[in-house]
Parts: structure tokens; C-alpha cells; sequence
């Protein structure tokens, strides 16, 4: 059978982000990608100008809906959530489906600073969500959000990340991914945590000085859907990082604002090629 994610997240007309860059990557992975919308935006927040069209009430509805259809998932992908309702209405999600994996980017903020539509409870039923999750993809910032830390941008010791990706996985998901740290040399890291194997792995690449919005989206979706089709962590963590960074450095040989993204779309068929490990024959 099809392998088939819930994305929930929200839809941004404009600005690569969320949706707009899950439903791509998983329709590349050969996946079927359900969008569950929390809200419709005419372009993501980072533009000067957008519309915000809340989608909570409806989520319920959806979600029974999709229940009455007797739906099945075999994984469910969360991103950004802005209310306790939300964040409720997706626990109920997870518990009534029970897929074989919950993918929880817990988006809460970014350089040190907290999303400023985000409240100290709302913090805390993220916490919640990431107890019901398989995987979770914070970014450093969220990382130390999750587990009561101050953030530093440069000083954490690999030691020390490494604690903070175990204090994570001691909340619930057997795999951590903290993303986008800075190091010495100008490089950027992700830590990818397995606590089955207490394995700590170190992926580096080059910081680029240009950043752009979304790219936690297209990291997480990538992550999503290859372990969905049953490739291994740190295969998945790898082949995510090396798309993103891909991505990244053609975009930055442009002048382009960063609020559009990256130009990700180009770089699509190198998650083409990669073949399904767990599922019956396509
Ligand atoms: N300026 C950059 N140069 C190189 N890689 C980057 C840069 N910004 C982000 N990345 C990569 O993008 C991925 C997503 O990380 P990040 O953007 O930190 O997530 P988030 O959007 O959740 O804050 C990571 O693999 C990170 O290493
Ligand atoms: C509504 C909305 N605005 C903005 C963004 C961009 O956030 P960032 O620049 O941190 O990637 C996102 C990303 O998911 C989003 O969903």
C-alpha cells in the first residue's frame, strides 16, 4: 500500500513554508500527503502584509470526518500550532489514530526569542505534544524552550547538547533531531539523537550567511516522509540536511528576500531516485 502522512500545519499562499513545502517533498517521497489545515495565511508572517484565517473550529470536524471515511495514516507530522486548542485538538488526533509514527516539530521560536503570538502555556502543552511523538525536530532555541535551559548561541559544549537531546528523549521520542547549531569556523550542526542505541551523531555543514524561512519546514517534511518509507535515522537525518543545504546555498546566489524561501523545488528529484525500504510494491 501507499505510504500516507497527516500534515498538519498551516497554508501560506505565499513564502515556501509549512504546507506549501510538505506536501511537494512527500508527493516526491512517492507519499500521499493529507493536508490538515490550522490556518490559511494570504503569505507567512514574516511578509509586511498578511491574512490570517484561524482554522480551529474546523479541525474537529475534519478530523471526525476524516474518521467517519475510516482514513488511516501511517504517520502523522505536526508543525506549527498557535493555541492550546490546537495543540489539544492534534493530541486527540494522535490518540484516536495511532499511527506508527508522530513526527513533532515543536516550533516555538528561533534565535533565542520566543514567536511572539506564542504564550508561556501554550510552552507548555508543546511540551505535552512532544511526550506523544516518535521524533521531534526542535531547533536550539526550542531545545532549550523544552527543557527549561537558557539559550547561548555559540557556547553549548557537544557534551551538553548531547544532555539536552537525552533530557528531550526522556519526554517521549526515541529519536531527537536539534537543529541549526552554531559552531566554531563557521558551521552549522544538527545533532541527531537515538536513545534505543544511545547514539549521538554530528552532522556539520557550512553556515551560509543568508537565511531564508521554511527551511525547518523542508528539513522536518524531508525527515518525515523517509522514515515513513522505512530508511534509517541517520540516513534520514543525513539526506534531509544535505537537501536543505543544498537548497540553501543555490538560493543564496540570488538577490531574493528571504521571507520566499528557498528554491527547493529544483532539488526535488534527488528525493525522487530514493527508493521505498519498507512498503509493498508501488
Ligand atoms: N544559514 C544556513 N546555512 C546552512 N544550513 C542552514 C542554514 N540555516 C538553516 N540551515 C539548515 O536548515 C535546517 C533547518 O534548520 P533551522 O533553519 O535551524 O530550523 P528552524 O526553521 O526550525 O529554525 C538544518 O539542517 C540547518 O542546518
Ligand atoms: C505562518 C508562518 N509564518 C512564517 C513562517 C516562517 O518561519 P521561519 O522564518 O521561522 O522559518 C512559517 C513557517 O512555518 C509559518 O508557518
Amino acid at each position: 500500500m501507499q505510504k500516507k502522512i497527516a500534515a498538519i500545519n498551516d497554508l501560506s499562499g505565499i513564502g515556501k513554508c509549512s504546507l506549501t513545502v510538505a506536501i511537494p517533498i512527500l508527493s516526491a517521497l512517492k507519499i500521499q500527503c493529507c493536508p490538515f489545515p490550522t490556518a490559511i495565511l494570504s503569505s507567512q508572517t514574516g511578509y509586511p502584509e498578511f491574512t490570517f484565517l484561524d482554522f480551529t473550529s474546523e479541525m474537529p470536524k475534519y478530523s471526525d470526518t476524516w474518521k467517519k471515511l475510516n482514513q488511516k495514516f501511517d504517520a502523522i507530522y505536526s508543525g506549527f500550532l498557535g493555541s492550546h486548542e490546537q495543540i489539544d485538538i492534534v493530541i486527540d488526533f494522535i490518540e484516536k489514530n495511532s499511527p506508527s509514527l508522530v513526527i513533532v516539530d515543536p516550533v516555538m521560536g528561533d534565535d533565542g526569542k520566543i514567536y511572539p503570538v506564542l504564550s508561556d502555556e501554550i510552552i507548555r502543552e508543546i511540551r505535552e505534544l512532544v511526550k506523544h511523538s516518535n521524533i521531534t525536530t526542535p531547533n536550539i532555541t526550542e531545545a532549550c524552550l523544552l527543557t527549561q535551559r537558557d539559550y547561548r548561541k555559540h557556547d553549548f559544549s557537544r557534551d551538553e547538547l548531547k544532555e539536552i537531546a537525552k533530557d528531550i528523549s526522556c519526554m517521549g521520542p526515541e529519536y531527537v533531531v536539534i537543529t541549526g547549531i552554531h559552531e566554531p569556523g563557521k558551521k552549522i550542526t544538527n545533532l541527531a539523537y537515538d536513545r534505543k542505541n544511545d547514539i549521538c551523531t554530528f552532522i556539520t555543514k557550512d553556515y551560509m550567511k543568508c537565511s531564508y524561512s521554511g527551511t525547518g519546514d523542508i528539513f522536518a517534511s524531508v525527515l518525515s516522509g523517509l522514515m515513513t518509507i522505512g530508511h534509517d535515522f541517520i540516513f534520514s537525518v543525513k539526506t534531509a540536511v544535505d537537501f536543505v543545504s543544498e537548497s540553501i546555498s543555490y538560493t543564496s546566489k540570488f538577490d531574493i528576500d528571504r521571507n520566499d524561501g528557498v528554491m527547493f523545488e529544483l532539488f526535488l528529484d534527488r528525493l525522487t531516485s530514493i527508493d521505498h525500504i519498507s512498503s509493498d510494491k508501488l
